[in-house]
């Protein structure tokens, strides 16, 4: 592996990609960074995050403005303290830093960061021991998107060894944290005891080991536009056409799922829970879930429920449940013209013309509501709802027009377009609820 160079740089730059942002903590690593950066002919500026958490970092920031300014380089401070929630104060300072890089990255920047090969051989040694699925040992990801632009880290196939080597060649002045030996308990035990063992045995461990993450990261990226498109063919897309955003994917069907072979089934449920915005659980819950969800009898309602959320069964399909159900909306007087909230669940849209003088209403359904039918007659909401593949946790959230006296009129047609009803009509447009829950059955007409 030839050693630091600006092409690493422009090899790891995505294509659209016209100006470098760099992450600047002012330690040996980032320092070498910013050194490339400046010979790749991109506009560069810098980065600094002042956690001030240690009683050093004011000198840190001076480092930095020093440096930059010694190369011409624009240097910007953001100030964030990390907010401690149930997690350490590594874990706390590296979440406000990601935070505070996205929102600063400007359109088609790219955040560089000097991450390298024995941090990435560290990540993959921490998850495996920690226990990790296939995705994570992939470790860090080399690019990806990040708010405007992208996150990019193109060091990750050079060892420790080779960036000191490159700073003390160019003269490069750094600083050193020293709470990074204290603080990184577990980093740092591998860092101190366990790859030297290794490599002193196998002297390419770190690359053997980094290597081994990129395959699995090209075979994730080879894999998942499949995945997805058994998905897409499979589960029932309720987003508006071309719209790939998490949660357009919509209930799984047992039949389907169940036509596959296992490995791949549990590939599948990852993914689909992935994109509804659920937290993946471990292999062992998977497995569990996966044979209590597809191996109960036709008419049971099994419902698997761990830590990160709720799947349940329901006529032959698989529905991902909010961790929290929106609130029942209250009663709403229907305004001509108005797009007006239903609860925390979508919104009424409203013709023009409809229910200036008549006194609309819409609430949701009670238990008794029935409906007029055409040919003369009621019917009971209920049971409309039923026949419409309404799921029954969400039959008593849906909108019921009714008139002045509380008289059911009519269930409103869902929209997932969110397009103008016209004057004359008006329909539901649920939200997407960052739960994801599956609105398939919104479809107009359905009501
Ligand atoms: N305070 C900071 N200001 C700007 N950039 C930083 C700062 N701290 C870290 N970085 C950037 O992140 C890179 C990795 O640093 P470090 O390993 O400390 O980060 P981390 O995000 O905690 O990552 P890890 O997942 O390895 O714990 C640095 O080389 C630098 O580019």
């Amino acid at each position: 592996m030839a050693g630091p160079s600006p092409a690493l740089i422009l090899n790891a730059l995505p294509g659209d990609a016209h100006a470098l942002a760099v992450g600047f903590s002012g330690g040996v690593d980032s320092s070498v960074l910013l050194d490339l950066a400046g010979q790749c002919g991109h506009p560069v500026r810098a980065i600094h995050i002042h956690h001030g958490l240690s009683p050093d970092a004011d000198q840190w920031t001076d480092h930095c403005r020093s440096v930059c300014q010694r190369y011409g380089i624009d240097l910007q401070v953001v100030g964030v303290r990390p907010r401690q929630q149930g997690q350490g104060p590594e874990a706390a300072a590296r979440q406000v830093r990601y935070q505070a890089f996205e929102a600063a990255l400007a359109e088609g920047e790219a955040l560089l960061l000097g991450h390298h090969a024995d941090d990435q051989a560290e990540t993959l040694l921490l998850r495996l021991v920690r226990g990790t699925g296939p995705d994570g040992m992939g470790g860090m990801a080399r690019v990806r998107p990040l708010g405007k632009g992208w996150l990019v880290r193109p060091l990750l196939d050079q060892t420790r060894r080779d960036l000191k080597a490159y700073a003390h060649d160019q003269g490069l002045g750094w600083v050193d944290d020293p709470s990074n030996d204290q603080a990184r308990f577990d980093r740092n035990y591998l860092r101190h005891h366990v790859l030297p063992t290794l490599t002193a045995r196998w002297p390419q461990a770190v690359s053997a080991i980094t290597r081994y993450a990129s395959h699995r990261r090209d075979e994730a990226q080879a894999t998942r536009p499949l995945v997805d498109r058994w998905l897409a063919e499979h589960a029932l897309f309720n987003g508006p056409a071309g719209d790939e955003a998490p949660g357009a994917i919509g209930p799984l069907p047992v039949e389907s799922l169940a036509a596959e072979p296992i490995p791949l089934q549990k590939v599948l449920l990852r993914r689909w829970l992935t994109v509804g915005g659920m937290a993946v659980p471990g292999s062992q819950q998977l497995a569990a879930g996966r044979a209590m969800l597809l191996e109960a009898s036709a008419d049971a309602q099994p419902q698997w429920a761990w830590p990160g959320g709720r799947v349940t069964r329901h006529r032959g399909y698989l529905f991902r449940l909010p961790a929290q159900w929106p609130a029942v909306p209250a009663p709403l007087r229907l305004r001509p013209g108005a797009a007006q909230a239903w609860g925390d669940i979508g919104r009424i849209v409203v013709g023009r013309r409809v229910a200036a003088d008549e006194g609309l209403w819409v609430r949701p359904p009670r238990p008794g509501d029935r409906l007029p039918i055409r040919r003369g007659g009621h019917t009971p909401v209920k049971e409309r709802l039923r026949r419409a593949g309404v799921p029954p946790w969400w039959r008593h959230r849906l909108p019921l027009l009714v008139d002045g006296s509380d008289k059911p009129l009519a269930l409103i047609d869902g929209s997932a377009t969110g397009e103008g009803p016209g004057d004359d009509g008006l329909f539901f447009a649920p939200a997407r609820l960052p739960s994801g829950p599956d609105w398939h059955w919104l479809g107009p007409g359905r009501g």
